[in-house]
């Protein structure tokens, strides 16, 4: 088993007791999908709510109920992984998402869920003063030259989102274009001061930084079978 099948199994155990259920986006997330799929009987009499097309695609077409975003419903439950997990001896966790494109609406789920479940990797763990992260920025289009712009005037190296054979930017489930930022780790800066500084900037919609307790339990686990709980103190 590794360490994605092992989180996996570990998110069905807190889903059964739901009945909306938040699903995010990801290969984590997929995998999540795919235990789901495997325990139908347990789980198709349940709502769900997911933070993209592809989670949503994935779902319905195998039968699952899948809300609108809408419709304004709250998860019961959102389980969702993440890029990195930054972790500090006395402050709370801060993940960063958005690497499948997805972290506008993934910050809406988790920010509106009642309980909140992260799953990942021990290496998704940034605990190092020498890393280079990406840090995902969804903005309105036609802001986006301004937007890189006043994120260079900050010093910070910036680019737009492209590849996957697709020419020009990436655009978001929600028609919107996707900027990351190298963010060295040992720039001083404060991820969550910079965070509400981005947020300052015309035509940004949102960040991939998960600040101020977005999160109730983070599952870790290695293809070893070794497993850590965080919960949010
Ligand atoms: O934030 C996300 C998507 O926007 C994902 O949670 C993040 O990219 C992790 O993905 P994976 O499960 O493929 O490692």
């Amino acid at each position: 088993m590794d360490a994605k099948e092992i989180l996996a199994k570990r998110a069905i155990e807190y889903l059964k007791d739901s009945n909306i259920i938040g699903i995010g986006t990801g290969k984590t997330s997929t995998r999540v999908i795919k235990e789901i799929i495997s325990n139908k009987s347990l789980f198709l009499s349940k709502r769900y709510i997911s933070s993209s097309i592809d989670s949503e695609i994935q779902l319905s077409s195998n039968g699952f109920n899948v809300l609108s975003l809408f419709s304004g419903i709250l998860p019961d439950i959102y389980v969702d992984s993440f890029d990195y997990l930054i972790t500090h001896e006395s402050k709370q966790p801060i993940m960063i998402k958005g690497g499948g494109g997805a972290l506008l609406r993934e910050k809406l789920l988790s920010y509106n869920a009642k309980f909140r479940l992260f799953i990942g990797e021990f290496n998704k763990i940034i605990n190092n003063n020498h890393s280079i992260i990406k840090i995902p920025i969804e903005v309105v289009p036609v802001s986006v030259n301004y937007i890189l712009k006043a994120i260079q005037s900050m010093n910070f190296e910036v680019e737009i989102r492209s590849g996957s054979g697709k020419m020009g930017p990436i655009i978001s489930d929600n028609g919107n274009i996707l900027i990351d930022i190298n963010f060295p780790m040992d720039k001083n800066t404060e991820l969550c001061k910079l965070d509400s500084e981005i947020h300052q900037i015309p035509g940004v919609i949102e960040t991939g930084i998960f600040c101020n307790n977005l999160y109730d339990i983070i599952i870790l686990a290695d293809d070893n079978g070794k497993i850590e709980v965080i919960k949010k103190s």
